[in-house]
């Protein structure tokens, strides 16, 4: 997490040879701490194409802001030998664009999407380093700590969201001959620009001042923007807010509007409205005055109330319903029709702010998140944080310190400030443990402590601090057979087991139209000019066959690449879904049973035939190309060209 305004600052460069900054020493002792050795081989684990599709979908929200600014700032290093990466938030390659040719040489040292470069796997490299330094940071050729990737030299800047937490990593990294010192500036610039873009999405719908001491620099990257709820509660600021007011986001959070500055947000709409479109003076804790703008944007509820609609004020169109519900679910949304659905929520709505932890399962995408964050929002505890962590994509050595916080130097060696974990950061409201079945078994008995005695032990102190929170946990594992298995103990599941609840996968619920329709209609406000998206009903058809084995996150992917694909009249018809999708479906046919109703005629059949044809005719002939390029068996592609339809069924499929 980011509390430190300054932490955007590179180290001091010292120009003799042979001279490690402290934190590229730091990290070659970490790289030895991993067990890597300088002549390894980097490491080429790239994740399947429908892992790394996941992953992105994860990171959608960062990926969509990211994209704009890496092509821009692709024209600006266009033909320097060179490329720009966006990582996840745990160093995995989601995007790569670059010189055509470099891109090639550093797919060589598995720099590109799929590939992790998180220190554990490949050393110090600038983007694990930033990742783990928290700060951004150039590794120089000779500085990576395997020798394989010496040829490189990369400039990584970590991607802060709202709230301060990291969400990813912007790299710039080209041949280390060809190194450029305006390179860190321009990646800087570039972060910058995305999460003043996270920052103004997440809070489109609240106050937000924009201010800077000199009015030239209101609008441009320099200007600080706050935060506030309608009655002046601080919610967040950026980097240069933090800045200008000289307090972290940790220091900021005990503020309001008037204790940053000095007027109520009635007073503040009063002051925008008598300025007639001119921009305000405001004057700060510290007496120094900036010139501002101000943003009121109203959530539908407020939208007519028109005596906020001032010159000065920006107000939105009214948020649709649709996209309401997405960022902020309730129960009630959850409800589409599907009696297993609606038995879950009638539980859970019996416990709600009654202090019983509850557990619920599912297989992976059927909404556990979603549904936690409902419970949350219809709890008395909704104005208070909801923080999610999820046990099984933070490595074993940092949850931990994620979990609990650590104090000054917690770390031998390490000068880290201290930092407060996720538990204490949800007091007072809803601690999320995602994959609770990931937790490692030191940890469990930790967490249990948590549970029973309601207090934390930061890492490094002796301080018990009291904390209040809601528990809810998720897992897509059973944990009766970890805890037979001795790898779950059984006195935590009987803490976190207050009431279980399972949510059906999409396959066995008996609302998928109306789940189909919902996404239609939200994917379709994304899309105000053109007509409303529908689906055919062959496509329905299809949709009630398939097995969904990545549930919500997999159609809501479908839909939007569909989506993406259609024609003006905007329905989507069985040439608009990707061939990938086709073929699974068509794979799972058969397991359908002989009372099923047939594939929806021999369109489908053509389509999967034709796109089968397609790609060997491109790979000439090579019939693993094509396999590979349709993310499929040979196998399957041998099957599909030789014999019948029917004979899937006693085939094994890849
Ligand atoms: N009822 C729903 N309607 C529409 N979209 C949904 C619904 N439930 C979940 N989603 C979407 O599906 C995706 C996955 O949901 P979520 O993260 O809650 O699932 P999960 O079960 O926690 O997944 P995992 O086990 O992989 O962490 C998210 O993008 C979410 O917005």
């Amino acid at each position: 997490m980011r509390d430190d305004p300054d932490r955007g600052d590179i180290e001091p460069a010292c120009n003799e040879p042979g001279w490690l900054a402290p934190s590229i020493q730091r990290s070659h002792e970490r790289s030895e701490t991993y067990g890597l050795s300088t002549s390894m081989r980097p490491d080429y684990d790239v994740l399947s194409a429908a892992d790394l599709a996941l992953k992105r979908e994860q990171s959608r929200i960062l990926c969509a802001h990211a994209a704009p600014v890496m092509e821009t700032l692709r024209e600006q290093i266009a033909n320097t030998q060179s490329m720009i990466v966006l990582t996840d938030a745990e160093g995995l390659i989601l995007h790569s664009i670059g010189d055509a040719e470099f891109l090639k040489r550093a797919e060589k040292v598995a720099l590109s999407p799929g590939a992790n470069w998180a220190e554990a796997r490949q050393g110090t490299n600038a983007i694990g380093t930033a990742i783990a330094e928290l700060r951004p940071t150039v590794v120089h050729g000779d500085q990576h700590y395997l020798a394989a990737n010496r040829f490189l030299t990369c400039s990584s800047v970590p991607i802060f969201d709202p709230y301060g937490e990291l969400s990813g990593v912007l790299d710039v990294t080209g041949d280390h001959h060809s190194y450029h010192q305006h390179t860190m500036a321009l990646a800087k610039m570039s972060v910058q620009l995305i999460e003043n873009h996270l920052f103004a999405t997440t809070f489109r719908t609240t106050l937000q001042i924009s201010f800077h001491e000199r009015p030239e620099f209101l609008g441009t990257l320099m200007e600080g923007i706050a935060a506030f709820t309608s009655d002046g509660r601080f919610l967040s600021a950026n980097r240069s807010a933090q800045f200008q007011l000289g307090l972290t986001l940790a220091g900021l959070r005990a503020h309001t509007l008037s204790s940053l500055f000095g007027l109520t947000s009635a007073q503040l709409i009063d002051n925008v409205r008598a300025s007639l479109g001119r921009h305000l003076s405001l004057s700060l804790r510290n007496g120094h005055s900036v010139c501002a703008n101000v943003a009121f944007r109203h959530p539908p509820s407020m939208i007519s109330d028109s005596s906020v609609t001032q010159p000065g004020t920006t107000v939105a169109r009214p948020r649709p319903i649709c996209e309401e519900r997405a960022a902020r679910p309730r129960l009630g949304h959850l409800e589409t029709g599907d009696p297993q659905v609606a038995a879950v929520i009638a539980k859970v709505r019996k416990v709600i702010g009654k202090d019983i932890p509850l557990l619920i399962t599912g297989e992976t995408g059927t909404g556990k998140e979603r549904l936690a964050q409902a419970i949350h929002n219809d709890s008395p505890r909704h104005a208070a944080p909801f923080v999610a962590v999820n046990c099984a994509s933070i490595p074993e050595s940092l949850i931990e310190s994620e979990l609990f916080g650590y104090e000054e130097g917690a770390f031998t060696g390490a000068k880290r400030k201290g930092a407060i974990g996720k538990i204490l950061q949800a007091h007072g409201g809803t601690l999320f443990l995602d994959e609770i079945g990931d937790m490692p078994s030191p940890l469990q008995v930790r967490l249990l402590r948590v549970l029973q005695e309601r207090v934390v032990n930061p890492l490094g102190s002796a301080k018990s601090i009291p904390v209040d929170v809601a528990i809810i946990c998720a897992t897509h594992r059973d944990l009766r057979d970890m805890i037979a298995q001795g790898s779950f103990r059984e006195d935590l599941y009987y803490r976190l087991n207050g009431l279980v609840v399972k949510l059906p996968p999409l396959r066995d619920r008996t609302d998928l139209r109306t789940v189909v329709e919902t996404l239609l209609r939200e994917e379709s406000l994304s899309r105000p000019s053109t007509p409303a998206l529908s689906v055919s009903s062959d496509v329905m058809a299809l949709f009630e066959r398939c097995r969904w084995p990545g549930n919500f996150r997999q159609l809501g992917n479908l839909m939007r690449t569909a989506a993406a694909m259609v024609d003006e009249d905007g329905e989507i018809r069985i040439e608009h879904l990707p061939d990938d999708f086709l073929e699974d479906v068509q794979a799972a046919a058969p397991a359908a049973g002989p009372n099923s109703t047939p594939l929806p005629g021999a369109r489908l059949q053509e389509v999967a035939a034709l796109a089968i044809a397609a790609a060997v005719a491109k790979h000439g002939g090579n019939v693993s190309a094509a396999a590979r390029a349709l993310g499929v068996s040979r196998n399957t592609i041998y099957r599909k060209m030789l014999s019948a339809p029917d004979s899937d069924a006693s085939d094994g499929d890849a």
